[in-house]
């Protein structure tokens, strides 16, 4: 086990330094291309997939699932968060703070007075009069438009 691996906490950057020694210590920054690691994540997330795959619907937490099983979809659900944080480095996308404006930009789409209590789409027709047209501009400044 590495010191990261110790640690309370890890950081997207802790994960992203992970990936990049693992694949430099075996020769494998030529097999990291972006297209490749994409093809790599989705294999992970059908294999993620598969855990619950026949299960109907899985209560919050899995109460139900036996240790064995749980630590399998650890191991799953790592290799996809792996596979997604080495991706957004080999296409130069810092992933911490691209989530983070996502985040804001999913704030202004579905404002908590308009989206509490409903998971319909932001530009659903019964959400249309407090649809919020948003123009991304430049960087990551956001101006936002109310339509009538
Ligand atoms: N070229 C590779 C191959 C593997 N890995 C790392 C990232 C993943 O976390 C894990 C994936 O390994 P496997 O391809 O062996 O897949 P699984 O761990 O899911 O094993 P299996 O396919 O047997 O279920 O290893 C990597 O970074 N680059």
């Amino acid at each position: 086990m590495g010191e990261v691996a110790e640690k309370e906490s890890v950081t997207l950057e802790d994960l992203k330094k992970k990936m990049a020694d693992f694949a430099k210590e075996r020769n494998w920054d030529q097999f990291h291309s972006p297209r490749n690691l994409l093809l790599a994540l989705v294999g992970e997330v059908g294999e993620l997939s598969e855990i619950f795959q026949w299960k109907g619907e899985v209560p919050k937490g899995c109460p139900d699932w036996e240790e064995e099983e749980k630590v399998h979809l650890g191991e799953e659900l790592s290799d996809v968060l792996l596979y997604l944080v080495r991706l957004s480095d080999m296409c130069g996308v810092d992933l911490g703070k691209a989530a983070l404006r996502k985040i804001e930009l999913n704030a202004i789409k579905y404002p908590v007075q308009a989206s509490k209590g409903s998971s319909n789409k932001y530009n659903n027709s019964k959400n249309k009069n407090k649809e919020m047209q948003m123009t991304l501009t430049e960087g990551s400044n956001i101006s936002t438009t109310e339509s009538a």
